[in-house]
């Protein structure tokens, strides 16, 4: 039996709006989340028939929410197009693909990226196709064109990405429903940078689900030359302080502030235009940075000491303006990225 194994990830870390992606891993097995996606894959014997050869069970986060069909949910299409664009129809032989979401959906923490990389990397071994990391890179990227989240996902770390081709040949959907064709080759480069151990990764988890699409709608389509500049100042400078020791808490701050897409997503999360108000290193010792995860609504706070009172002090502020739940949780950086094993 085979296990792919793919990380939660998030996105933008401020100012490197579809640019930057950052892999997360849970700190310890007994924490609610354990922000991987891990799909089992196991040969049915020949007699059996699920429709399509593949039999797909999905438990964990928004499990009753994902299609158990093959030629709906999402992974097993990514799957069956890498399939199709190799000249093989669908699954040769009976499967079960038990899919264990650890990833809350639609919270800014990459389960559509996680879900499109565990897609092709099962096309992959199904096919026996041999790809290399860098080639289902270019698979998951017709598929979901930001090359953050994915980036982070199948490459582990904190990576920056750009696109070379800004439009592939045909829209993610067309490509998925009838595609025969590869994808071009060397679609985005990335580098993956240095991060101090010492940082960690606060998560505020709102309990309400924010699609990207939808807080994508928010964006206006041209921005301003100083708005374009106060962003390619900062995403110069994150990389490079995020890797220093020791770590330099007030220019970190700094750095993570952004005029392209946070401005107009505060209002889809009630509180967060309140939480980078008050949220800075020189009140919460051990403070690096606050920011959106990916599009929202999870909040993202770079930290190194004093996890809880950091938590707490955003929870509280969210809860002032919206009375509902969230979750927190301290999370490191995942270095492994995404990987297939037996088991
Ligand atoms: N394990 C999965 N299996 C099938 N489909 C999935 C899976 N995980 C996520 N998806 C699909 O992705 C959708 C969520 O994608 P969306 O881009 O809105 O949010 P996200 O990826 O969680 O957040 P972000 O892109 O901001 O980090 C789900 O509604 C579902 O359709
Ligand atoms: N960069 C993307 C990440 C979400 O997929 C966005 O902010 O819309």
């Amino acid at each position: 039996m085979k296990q792919i194994s793919v990380p939660g990830s998030s996105a933008n870390l401020g100012p490197g709006f579809d640019v930057f992606g950052l892999a997360l891993k849970a700190t310890s097995p007994s924490q609610k989340f354990s922000v991987c996606l891990e799909l089992q894959i196991e040969p049915l014997p020949p007699g059996a028939a699920p429709p399509g050869n593949c039999e797909i069970i999905c438990i964990g986060e928004g499990a009753d929410s994902l299609s158990t069909v093959y030629d709906e949910n999402l992974v097993t299409k990514v799957a069956l197009y890498v399939l199709r664009s190799h000249g093989i129809v669908g699954f040769h032989s009976p499967v079960r693909i038990c899919m264990h979401s650890g990833i809350p959906l639609s919270r800014g923490l990459g389960s559509s990226a996680a879900a499109v990389v565990a897609g092709v990397m099962l096309g992959n071994e199904i096919g026996q196709l041999n790809l290399s990391m860098e080639r289902m890179f270019d698979y998951c990227l017709v598929v979901e064109r930001h090359p953050d989240n994915v980036g982070a996902a199948c490459h582990g770390g904190f990576i920056g990405a750009f696109m070379k081709m800004q439009a592939p040949p045909s829209e993610p959907s067309e490509t998925l429903s009838k595609s025969l064709d590869p994808p071009p080759e060397d679609i985005a480069s990335y580098h993956r940078f240095q991060v101090n151990p010492d940082i960690k990764i606060i998560i505020i988890i709102p309990d309400f689900h924010l699609a990207t699409t939808a807080a994508r709608e928010r964006l206006p389509q041209t921005y301003s030359r100083e708005d374009a500049i106060f962003n390619s100042q900062r995403c110069s400078l994150l990389p490079v302080l995020l890797g220093e020791s020791p770590l330099n808490p007030a220019k970190i701050s700094e750095a993570m502030r952004d005029r392209l897409h946070q401005p107009y997503r505060q209002d889809l999360i009630p509180g967060f235009e309140r939480v980078l108000q008050k949220l800075k290193p020189e009140v919460y010792p051990g403070l690096l940075g606050v920011c959106l995860s990916g599009a929202g609504p999870s909040i993202l706070a770079l930290a190194t000491s004093n996890f809880e009172r950091i938590a707490e002090a955003v929870c509280a502020i969210l809860r002032e303006a919206q009375d509902i739940r969230y979750d927190w949780q301290v999370l490191e950086v995942d270095h492994e990225g995404a990987t297939c094993r037996d088991i």
